[in-house]
C-alpha cells in the first residue's frame, strides 16, 4: 500500500508570472513558453495519479456495497452519497458531475 508515486515537489514552472524564456517569449498568462513541456509532464503525472485513485475508490466502494448487500443491507446509503456530493461542491456543476461519476463507478457495471 505504501508505494512511491514521485513527481512533487513541483518544478518552479508555476508562479513565474512576468518572467520570460531565453527568447523573451511568454504566453498571455505570463508563463514562459519553455515551461509548457514541464507543465505537461505534471499534467500527465496528475492524470496517472487521478486514474489510480479513482480505480481504487471504485474498488473500495464496490467492496463495501457487496459486503453490505450480502448482509441484507441496501446498495445505496443516501446520506453518505450526499456527503460525497458536498465534498465536490467547490468545483461547481463540474464537481457535481465528477462526484456523480465516482458514485456510479462505485456501483460497478450493474449500477449504471
Ligand atoms: C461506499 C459505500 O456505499 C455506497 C457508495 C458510496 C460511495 O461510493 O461513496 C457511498 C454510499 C453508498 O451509497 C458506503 O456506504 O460507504
Amino acid at each position: 500500500m505504501s508505494e512511491e508515486h514521485d513527481m512533487p515537489p513541483t518544478t518552479s514552472a508555476n508562479d513565474t508570472t512576468g518572467t520570460t524564456d531565453a527568447a523573451g517569449t511568454e504566453d498571455t498568462a505570463g508563463t514562459p513558453v519553455d515551461d509548457i513541456a514541464e507543465l505537461r509532464k505534471e499534467i500527465d503525472w496528475l492524470d496517472t495519479e487521478i486514474l489510480r485513485l479513482v480505480k481504487r475508490r471504485a474498488e473500495v466502494s464496490q467492496t463495501i456495497g457487496a459486503t453490505r448487500m450480502a448482509a441484507g443491507g441496501t446498495r445505496i446509503v443516501v446520506n453518505r452519497e450526499m456527503d460525497v456530493l458536498a465534498r465536490y461542491r467547490d468545483l461547481g456543476p463540474e464537481g457535481r458531475k465528477i462526484a456523480m461519476a465516482l458514485l456510479a463507478l462505485g456501483r460497478g457495471p450493474l449500477g449504471r
